[in-house]
């Protein structure tokens, strides 16, 4: 039986996703319907897909509400392959702007918004450049697998980092090699990571770092939706990994420039660790309905 779904499109750093409320967990779309909704020729287009939960009414809310009550709203994140995902950098901002579009939540100047995902609640507020999320304390995934991809002449080691989702970073020698990456094949891991990962590419910009903030640039081929323009916690993955090759005396604060636009890490001795944070802007494009079926 087709249905109408009433849904915002919307995007960050030209990571595009198409959200839609769902306050009482009732409508959640199946894989097949989540890709459909993703296809960029049949559907409306998007890298993921966004279900705005309140988290008292999905299983996976009951563990954000009990680490911090003020998480009332869940992300569900999907990828346009119609796979889950635990958390999406980009996506939180996005999901933040649309919450506060449709009067479902409030963010007073200064303050945080709590957001339950699958990786664990994470704080959003207004920054200069959008909005900035604390995603958390973040870990080396204890792998560095070997990386081939289509156009790079030989394997490459990769850094495992988990930000709460998987990533595998690999550094190129230069501009032209990133350039020449065909990411329209999926890159080839070894070992297999169990849950996959998200896998990027970076290069230093020259001077890597300027004012005491590193620059770098990347492109990304995500697990679940291939290459796109940017992704949040793959930029984090990202500066962490320079910072960490880099040694002793690299910054704490990154600008990573992506094909759509550019974010900003920093990282922060807290008490339970080190927090990672992404900024970046957030825009919603457009309001539409699809008949799905
Ligand atoms: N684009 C996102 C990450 C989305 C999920 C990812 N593809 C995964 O499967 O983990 C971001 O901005 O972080």
């Amino acid at each position: 039986m087709p249905f109408d779904l009433r849904f915002t499109k919307g995007q960050g750093t030209g990571n595009d996703f198409v959200l839609f409320s769902d306050p009482e967990g009732e409508s959640p779309l199946t894989p097949a319907q989540i890709a459909a909704v993703c296809d960029r020729r049949f559907g409306v287009g998007g890298d993921g897909v966004i279900r705005a939960v309140r988290s008292a009414n999905l299983e996976a809310g009951a563990a954000a509400l009990a680490e911090d009550p003020a998480a009332v709203w869940f992300m569900d994140y999907w990828n346009a392959d119609g796979t889950v995902s635990e958390m999406c950098g980009n996506g939180i901002r996005v999901f933040v702007t649309y919450l506060l579009d449709q009067g479902l939540a409030e963010l007073p100047a200064g303050g945080w918004l709590s957001i339950g995902t699958r990786a664990g609640v994470r704080r959003v507020r207004r920054a200069p450049n959008g909005f900035e999320a604390d995603l958390g304390v973040w870990k080396l995934a204890g792998g560095e697998p070997l990386v081939r991809a289509k156009e790079l002449p030989v394997a490459r080691p990769g850094l495992g980092i988990d930000v709460g989702n998987p990533h595998v970073v690999v550094a190129l020698a230069d501009e032209g090699e990133l350039a020449g990456l065909d990411l329209s094949y999926v890159p080839v891991l070894e070992p297999v990571p169990e849950a996959g990962a998200n896998v990027e590419f970076v290069v230093p910009a020259e001077p890597l770092v300027e004012d005491g903030v590193g620059r770098i640039r990347m492109r990304v081929h995500e697990r679940g939706s291939g290459e796109t323009l940017s992704c949040g916690t793959g930029a984090v993955a990202s500066a962490l990994a320079v910072r960490y090759w880099a040694g002793v005396g690299a910054p704490d604060d990154w600008r990573v420039q992506v094909p759509g636009g550019v974010v900003g890490v920093r990282m922060v001795d807290e008490a339970d660790g080190e927090h990672a944070y992404l900024s970046g802007p957030a825009e919603l494009v457009f309001d539409g309905v699809l008949s799905l079926a």
